[in-house]
């Protein structure tokens, strides 16, 4: 479990987030919806340890960033080393024992390539499958199917429908309604820094037609096109 009171982050003047509050359970898969640059990436960011805030994130794990996969919207890697040595680097860091890395490679990745070789959905599949190989107990998915291959959408899709069954914890951002709808058991719609609304599976069909409707409105007409 996770507790989000009253957090809140500013970059200099500018308020990104504003006294947020949220709880994310073990078993559940949470979405997080909102236009662009409405808050997601730095409420995730704050969520597992790489930003300071105010407020108060408190979990039922001792220390959360110790269980807490990351998975960032471009994930950074040092060049010159090989895939296999950068999910070895992670393992390692969880003290997770894993003999035989090439039996795990579900994205058939080259593993023994240099990561700067790789294009930017192999470095997306590689950062996801160091994270799964860790046995985290919390993911948190920034546009997991963002830049990624349909069969590979398939099987993240599959992926953390998996984790839920496991008793894992999962909040993923997306701006693809549907693999939303698909994973989530609840979505958050975000608005200027706040959450707007919790929305439960039952209701997702009323959130998306409300959101076409926010976002599409007239603005085609606007265009005129002829
Ligand atoms: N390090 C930073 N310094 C200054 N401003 C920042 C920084 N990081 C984010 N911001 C600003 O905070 C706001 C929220 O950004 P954030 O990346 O969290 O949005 P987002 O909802 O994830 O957007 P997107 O859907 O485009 O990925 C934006 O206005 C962004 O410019």
């Amino acid at each position: 479990m996770i507790r989000i009171e009253n957090l809140s982050k500013s970059f200099g003047q500018k308020k990104v987030l504003d006294c947020i509050d949220i709880e994310f359970n073990n078993g559940k898969v949470y979405g997080i919806v909102g236009e662009n640059g409405v808050g997601k990436t730095t409420l995730f960011r704050c969520i597992s340890g790489l930003e300071t805030y105010e407020g108060n994130i408190s979990s039922d794990v001792d220390n959360l960033k110790d269980t807490l996969g990351f998975l960032a919207t471009e994930p950074f890697f040092f060049s010159k080393i090989t895939g296999k040595e950068y999910i070895r680097f992670l393992v390692n860091a969880r003290q997770v024992k894993l003999t035989n890395i090439e039996d795990k490679n579900i994205f058939d990745l080259p593993l023994n390539q240099y990561i700067s070789t790789y294009s930017t959905g192999m470095k997306k599949k590689l950062a996801l499958t160091a994270i799964l190989l860790q046995e985290n107990k919390v993911f948190v998915l920034d546009e997991p199917f963002n830049g990624v291959d349909i069969q590979s959408n398939l099987l993240i899709t599959e992926i953390i429908k998996k984790l839920r069954e496991l008793g894992k914890t999962a909040i993923i951002s997306s701006h693809i309604f549907s693999t939303l709808a698909e994973t989530c058991d609840e979505i958050f719609l975000m608005k200027s820094g706040r959450i707007l609304k919790k929305v439960d599976r039952k209701d997702f069909a009323d959130l998306e037609a409300e959101m076409k409707e926010f976002s599409i409105g007239n603005q085609i007409a606007k265009l005129e096109l002829k």
